[in-house]
């Protein structure tokens, strides 16, 4: 279930292909935390939402609408190639998030490879729910780093009118 306390908030959704650490998974946590819905089945995913795919051509903007809700899929980056393409069936909306270091312990400082929580926070900072951004963070500990190391670009983002302006700011810090 959805946390109830706030109705402004986005749906947040998790595939999860069940190949990470249960310890330290953050879909997971979040799905505790009733931040997120976990789903195993491709076939339950809500459609027309919104899927966090790194590999996809258009970078997400404020223009998305996320009121259908934001899916990320939780794999092992590993295997990103070869999962994703199983939802394609789904007619979800693929959107790229641009240039964002990580601030998790795992791969703190890497551009792109952002853990699921902070896929989530980075998505809805950009499309103008600060609010539920930090709430997400403010279940881990290295959670207010990573919007700290990522505020001017966020801040950026999130004034862009389409995905061409996201990667025109994003050619400043790359
Ligand atoms: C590959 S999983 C790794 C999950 C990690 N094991 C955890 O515990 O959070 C991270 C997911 O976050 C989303 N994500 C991360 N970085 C992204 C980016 N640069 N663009 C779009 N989505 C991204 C994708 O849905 C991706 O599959």
């Amino acid at each position: 279930m959805m946390n109830p306390t706030n109705s402004r908030d986005v749906p947040l959704y998790i595939y999860h292909a069940g190949q990470c650490d249960p310890k330290k998974c953050t879909g997971r946590k979040m799905a505790r935390f009733e931040l997120a819905r976990l789903y195993d089945k491709i076939s339950r995913l809500p459609r027309s939402a919104i899927l966090l795919d790194p590999m996809a051509e258009k970078a997400l903007s404020p223009a998305d609408d996320p009121k259908k809700g934001i899916i990320v899929l939780d794999c092992s980056w590993e295997e990103v190639e070869r999962v994703f393409p199983e939802l394609e069936k789904l007619n979800l909306e693929h959107r790229a998030l641009p240039y964002m270091l990580a601030g998790n312990p795992v791969n703190f400082g890497r551009p792109f490879k952002l853990n699921s929580a902070e896929a989530f926070a980075a998505a809805l900072y950009i499309l103008g729910y600060k609010e539920q951004a930090e709430k997400v963070m403010s279940k881990f500990n290295w959670g207010h780093s990573f919007l700290e190391l990522n505020r001017e670009p966020l801040d950026e983002y999130a004034t862009a009118k389409n995905s061409s302006e996201i990667v025109e700011i994003q050619s400043h810090y790359i």
